[in-house]
């Protein structure tokens, strides 16, 4: 068995984004952007950014939610997705990386498309289904990973069966095993969770990249929810 390191994987990332992906100006300055605000190399990579973009497009999917904007790279790749009236709502507890994000998206020439909320995602949540609003189509899950269970919760009531959930950086590095830190441990409480549910199926998908060894969980709404 060979064993391929970080640079290995790296490199295949490139090798497959050159080919499939190509110069991306737009997704490059908000990388840009990010890294000159000193934002965290959190954000999706591009082919993760793309991705989300290809399942939104594939479920012909228009409204979005996001909980985790950071500098909005994620949200960029889903608005590039959505056709008008489609529409992102994000959630970003940081004033500053939704500062950044609000440049990102209007510079980016998807701004009309994306509402960004400042705040504890969970109260934004709350307030939002208070609005009754028509379900989302799509929902991409990348903050705080305590609040996963939470999010998802949200995610399965603000949605409509078939609505497809992406719960990003649920493997960390094989933390997920023991669940010693706060991320794992919410991760693991996530899984238990839809473990017992039977209005939502789910999957985690190991992968490996240049953002390192992680995963994430793809989740569909069952089409017996009312
Ligand atoms: C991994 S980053 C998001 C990356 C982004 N989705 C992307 O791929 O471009 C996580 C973000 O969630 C935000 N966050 C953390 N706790 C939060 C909370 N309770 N409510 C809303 N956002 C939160 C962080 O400030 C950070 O910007
Ligand atoms: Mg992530």
């Amino acid at each position: 068995m060979t064993t391929a390191d970080q640079q290995t994987w790296t490199s295949v990332d490139k090798y497959f984004d050159t080919a499939l992906i190509g110069p991306d100006p737009v997704i490059a300055e908000v990388e840009r952007a990010g890294e000159k605000a000193g934002l965290p190399a959190i954000s999706v990579s591009k082919a993760q950014g793309k991705l989300l973009y290809l399942l939104i497009r594939g479920a012909r999917a228009q409204r979005i939610l996001e909980v985790g904007t950071l500098g909005g790279h994620s949200a960029v790749w889903m608005a590039r997705a959505i056709q008008p009236p489609g529409r992102i709502v994000t959630f970003e507890l940081d004033p500053r990386h939704a500062e950044v994000a609000r440049a990102a998206v209007d510079q980016a020439g998807v701004g009309d498309l994306v509402d960004i909320r400042v705040g504890p995602a969970a109260e934004g949540l709350a307030a939002l289904a208070d609005e009754q609003p028509e379900p989302f189509d799509f929902v991409f899950i990348d903050a705080d990973k305590a609040s996963n269970a939470t999010y998802l919760d949200y995610a399965v009531r603000l949605g409509r069966p078939g609505t497809v959930i992406v719960v990003d950086n649920v493997v960390r590095d094989g933390r997920v095993l023991e669940g010693a830190d706060e991320g794992s441990e919410g991760v693991r409480r996530l899984v238990d969770m839809l473990a017992d549910r039977t209005d939502v199926e789910a999957v985690a998908v190991q992968t490996v990249g240049e953002r390192g060894y992680d995963g994430f969980l793809l989740a569909v709404v069952s089409d017996s929810v009312a």
